[in-house]
């Protein structure tokens, strides 16, 4: 009798463990992540494959500038927080934002979340030390507890279950949300219930009442609006864990290749993006669409190099360049990326991260950033794309439907003080409900001109 071999082995799933792999915990016992591991393998995937693919011929769309992407959520997403009030408001905010932006660009906006996933976080440090005590670093809920104490901080491998777990119930929701009607467009008046009256709330208030006269002239005209009634909405978040990933990824029975099935859409994180990290070369090897961070230090070789490793044939909507290059350094060192990936002629679809570049510490000693800065750096892609007569594919944001106070600015003006309010993130400060509004507005002005 012989032994088919693994489709998985035979893939090359596992070439990663062999080479350097940064920002994994340090587990205390690998028996029992070998345990979790078979456990997670055996449970069913999250997506499925021919989800995947429909992504990713949305992102080639966006390449060409016939679609933008919306990309939203938390940093890092917590077990605590996901609750079906905060799910609803993350929805209900990256839905409006998507309204605002598909109304006012005249654009479909390929929408995907921060959700249903981002547990695991990179950090600078490996340690955090707190009067005097040092402790392992927070890594996200997928690794160890927020809390400042030994037992926390300790890496627990039984929470890999728990994010698979809750990864489950808020894609479900979610799920249940943009298809079971509450994402219907007929709706789009009910999704700023609940949330704070102010300036970025009542512009919308009157763009909805536009688009509902819009969709009554249409129904009466005898156009069919029921294809309204649903939304197409992605996971997604940083592949970080590969721990966790690697369970997760399972050969797709349509086509006979992997598929990472713990998301629709998969980042490799700025800190994990050299060419010989074993990042690079899991992802390499599954069919996903993928996108890849790239910082100020990033060279044109440097891309041109993961495109060789990540998208070899050029396959339009597999590779997004996420590119996050802080609000005082966009104008300068865009310009020469993009000019040598358009050289190149292998097709990218170039997305925005204003967040990660644009960190600051507040006089109160808060991690924070500057809205200002934040729409700078948007404003600053959106020239450089323009000038350059390349696409500025999308928008990747950190943020929540809640009115948290973490992010300096917004015409609500949240000062030093203000930031004590409601500062509620575990890691990086996300925008709150209003001033995500507001990008979405400003957006439209921008994407008009582009
Ligand atoms: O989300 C991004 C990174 O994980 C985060 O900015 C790192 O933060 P740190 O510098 O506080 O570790
Ligand atoms: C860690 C993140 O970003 P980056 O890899 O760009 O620093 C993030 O998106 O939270
Ligand atoms: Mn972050």
């Amino acid at each position: 009798m012989s032994v088919q071999p693994d489709p998985q082995v035979v893939a090359g799933l596992d070439v990663w463990e062999t080479l350097p792999v940064g920002q994994q915990p340090q587990w205390p016992d690998a028996t029992e992540v070998r345990r979790v591991r078979d456990r997670l393998a055996s449970l069913p995937p999250l997506v499925f494959a021919g989800e995947a693919d429909a992504l990713r011929a949305q992102l080639a769309a966006a390449s060409r500038g016939e679609a933008f992407v919306l990309q939203g959520g938390d940093c890092a997403e917590t077990f605590a927080e996901a609750t079906a009030d905060n799910i609803r408001n993350k929805i209900k905010t990256i839905l409006q934002m998507a309204v605002v932006l598909t109304y006012g660009a005249s654009l479909p906006v390929v929408k995907m979340g921060r959700m249903a996933g981002q547990y695991a976080k990179p950090r600078s440090s490996d340690v955090e030390t707190r009067d005097g005590v040092t402790l392992p670093a927070f890594r996200g809920d997928i690794i160890n507890g927020f809390e400042f104490t030994p037992e926390a901080r300790t890496p627990d491998p039984d929470r890999l279950l728990e994010a698979y777990h809750t990864s489950a119930s808020t894609l479900n929701l979610i799920r249940a949300f943009t298809t079971g009607g509450f994402a219907s467009l007929l709706r789009v008046h009910e999704w700023n219930r609940g949330f704070t009256a102010n300036p970025a709330y009542s512009r919308y208030e009157q763009l909805a009442a536009e688009i509902d006269r819009a969709i009554r002239f249409m129904a009466a005209c005898g156009a069919d609006v029921d294809a309204l009634r649903a939304v197409d909405f992605y996971s997604a978040h940083e592949g970080l864990l590969l721990d966790y990933e690697r369970p997760l990824t399972r050969i797709d029975s349509r086509s006979g290749l992997p598929y990472d099935c713990s998301a629709h859409f998969l980042w490799i994180g700025e800190r994990t993006r050299q060419l010989d990290s074993g990042h690079v070369d899991f992802f390499s090897r599954v069919q996903n669409p993928l996108g890849v961070k790239l910082g100020p230090t990033t060279t044109g070789d440097d891309a041109i190099a993961l495109m060789d490793r990540l998208n070899p044939t050029g396959e339009p909507g597999r590779l997004t360049f996420v590119t996050r290059m802080g609000a005082g350094k966009v104008r300068d060192l865009l310009p020469a990326l993009v000019e040598k990936v358009t050289a190149d002629g292998r097709p990218v679809t170039w997305v925005c991260d204003p967040m990660h570049g644009n960190g600051i510490t507040s006089a109160s000693g808060y991690k924070t950033r500057r809205f200002t800065d934040v729409m700078d750096e948007v404003a600053g892609f959106f020239e450089v794309h323009r000038a350059l007569g390349t696409v500025p594919g999308g928008l990747h944001v950190e943020l929540t439907g809640d009115d948290v106070t973490e992010v300096l600015g917004g015409t609500e003006e949240i000062d030093d003080e203000g930031l004590a309010r409601r500062y509620e993130t575990l890691v990086d400060p996300r925008l709150n409900h209003q001033q995500s509004l507001e990008m979405a507005f400003q957006v439209v002005e921008l994407l008009r001109r582009a």
